[in-house]
């Protein structure tokens, strides 16, 4: 007789295959040494009723960086971070509780590139569905999951315009997500909506139901070149300001 494969190991399965496909594009050290200041953020996924999910935070009011924006647990590298991974898992535990230990790394993805032209390493890792957020008021007001599949398939979505100091423009993702079990809405946009809408690229592999900035066919080198040309027209102007 064939028994019906209990939800647990259907659960790990989906998670194996995210894996595999997360490990093919992990960057490792090789953005490490660029010289511009350092910040990382963590993607925490889980599985929330067999569906792979994102954790992200909305930005206290009171802070003077991008107040009440949503954002991925994260911020600026310290001294004592020996890596990007390192900068994550400890920004994750201050910000919204979570034990490093609790997080088991898969990858670091290509970087971006935040309004204070710091690289921003996105470092990916599953948390424990269980997992209950105690958000720091200094710095986090409100934390939210969204299905991940939103980020390829999205019931409300537009593109903003932007221009960088550095006279960069281009176009931002802009996704409102409504939580109708809280009836609330969040807006996520700039480097968070575009890390959440590459790491749904990785993990599906298949094609958004909006345009995006990659050569899907190419996109692990794709992704790498937009992110050298972005970091090459600010370190162009740094160095003609100096
Ligand atoms: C060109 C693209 C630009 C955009 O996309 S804007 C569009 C939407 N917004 C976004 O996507 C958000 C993007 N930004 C980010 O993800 C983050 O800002 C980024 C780049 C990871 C940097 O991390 P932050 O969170 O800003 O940095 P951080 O966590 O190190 O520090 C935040 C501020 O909090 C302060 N802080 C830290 N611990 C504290 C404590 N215990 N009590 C009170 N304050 C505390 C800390 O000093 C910092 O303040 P400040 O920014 O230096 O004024
Ligand atoms: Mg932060």
């Amino acid at each position: 007789t064939r028994v019906a494969c209990p939800p647990p190991i259907r659960r790990q399965r989906r998670g194996i295959s995210a894996r595999r496909r997360l490990r093919e594009f992990d960057v490792g050290d090789r953005f490490s040494r660029l010289p511009l200041p350092k910040a990382s953020v963590l993607l925490p996924l889980t599985v929330r009723a067999g569906k792979l999910h994102l954790l992200l935070t909305v930005r206290a009011m009171q802070l003077r960086r991008s107040p009440g924006e949503v954002c991925f647990p994260g911020g600026k590298r310290e001294a004592i971070d020996k890596d990007e991974i390192d900068t994550a898992l400890r920004e994750a535990k201050e910000e919204v509780g979570l034990q490093p230990e609790k997080v088991e790394v898969v990858c670091r993805l290509v970087p971006g590139i935040d309004k204070m032209n710091h690289v921003v390493t996105p470092v990916v890792g599953f948390i424990e569905d269980t997992f209950q957020a105690t958000p720091n008021p200094d710095e986090v007001s409100d934390v939210f999951v969204v299905p991940l599949e939103y980020f390829v398939k999205p019931s409300n979505y537009k593109t903003l315009p932007y221009k960088t100091s550095s006279g960069y423009s281009g176009w931002m993702h802009c996704f409102i997500y409504d939580d109708h079990e809280r009836k609330m809405s969040f807006k996520i946009w700039g480097l968070t909506a575009h890390f959440a809408v590459f790491l749904a690229l990785v993990i599906f592999g298949k094609h958004p139901t909006f345009k995006v900035e990659y050569d899907l066919d190419n996109l692990i080198s794709s992704a790498e070149t937009n992110f050298m040309n972005l970091y090459a027209s600010i370190y162009e102007r740094k160095k003609s300001n100096l």
